[in-house]
């Protein structure tokens, strides 16, 4: 079942100006039908994954699923720096009825293909981390079997877990999207390109360890993911970027310490700062690799003074005009 909410206009509000300074001015409400394929100028489209239930399925707090609307919120009242020839677009949401996450899942990959081939870039904003797995099956199948595509998350977990097979109906979970594209990848016979940035040892078990070694994914762990190391850090992005074609980031806002972003579905006191993202994600930017990139488990119900839906709406800023 394809279920989806379309973009919400009322969520775009702010400050007014007379020549389109603020972003809410200058976005977009469109359906993906009306999505045109522009030559001379670049679309940057905002899709959102109100779905919760792999949360819920993976015993975290729920509430996630309003995730994509918060963040909206907070990005429509920031300035625009934008050139004119860049468009911001928001598609709306698709969503998870009924608790059919694997829909959902499917919904989304169906509408990354779609955005990918009006040449428009996919901006993602979740609700759970298993939007990744929708995420990358859309990148993939855009792409077809002879481009690689590297995965680099920034995030406190591995996400490695292994889905629960002896439910045939609802396997996956906020924590096992990355092990059912590895899972994925093998069948098709092409490599799992995962590097993994802010890993904490007290967020991952020996055997999340252990899988990721199996897997052949590279990784940072939080007490190395600082500015202090900057240039190590890059040093290990180079050398992944290097190796495949394209590239698909995903920020998990549970990666940050709980001081940076409370409101997300798991806390994290022990997590990284935002300015290594940032410096991370200019460098990724420059590689011209970039493919897509979504911002997930953004959780308004633990948010405090809307902390965590800012820094992910200055995130998407940031991107917007890195890209
Ligand atoms: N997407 C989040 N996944 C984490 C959640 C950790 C937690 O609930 O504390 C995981 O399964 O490891
Ligand atoms: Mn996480
Ligand atoms: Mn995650």
């Amino acid at each position: 079942m394809k279920s989806y909410d379309p973009a919400d206009s009322e969520l775009w509000t702010g400050r007014k100006s007379d020549q389109k300074q603020y972003l809410h001015e200058m976005v977009e409400c469109s359906a993906l039908e009306e999505l045109t394929r522009k030559a001379d100028s670049k679309t940057i489209a905002l899709l959102g994954y109100a779905c919760d239930e792999g949360v819920r399925r993976n015993q975290g707090r729920i509430g996630a699923e309003y995730g994509p609307a918060q963040i909206r919120r907070q990005l429509a009242k920031l300035p625009n720096h934008l050139d004119d020839n860049i468009h911001l677009v928001d598609l709306g949401n698709v969503n998870c009825l009924g608790g059919n996450m694997e829909s959902a899942q499917a919904y989304l990959a169906e509408l990354v293909v779609q955005v990918l081939r009006k040449n428009a870039f996919p901006l993602l904003l979740g609700g759970g981390h298993d939007m990744a797995y929708g995420h990358f099956t859309g990148i993939k199948k855009y792409l077809g079997g002879d481009k690689s595509v590297g995965i680099i998350n920034f995030d406190a977990h591995f996400d490695l877990r292994v889905p629960n097979m002896e439910d045939s109906e609802k396997t996956g979970n906020s924590g096992t999207p990355f092990y059912q594209i590895a899972r994925d990848c093998e069948i098709s016979g092409i490599p799992f390109e995962y590097l993994c940035l802010g890993i904490r040892k007290d967020a991952n078990t020996k055997q999340l360890f252990k899988t990721a070694k199996t897997l052949g994914v590279s990784w940072l762990e939080q007490p190395s993911f600082t500015l202090h190391h900057l240039e190590a850090i890059k040093t290990k992005i180079r050398g992944f970027m290097e190796k495949v074609d394209y590239l698909y980031v995903t920020v998990d806002l549970d990666g940050f310490s709980s001081a940076f972003a409370p409101g997300a579905s798991a806390a994290s006191p022990m997590g990284f700062d935002p300015q290594i993202v940032l410096e991370c994600l200019e460098e990724i930017i420059r590689s011209k690799k970039l493919i897509s990139l979504d911002i997930a488990e953004m959780n308004p119900d633990y948010d405090l003074d809307h902390q965590t839906a800012k820094l992910a709406a200055s995130l998407v800023h940031f991107v917007l005009h890195q890209l």
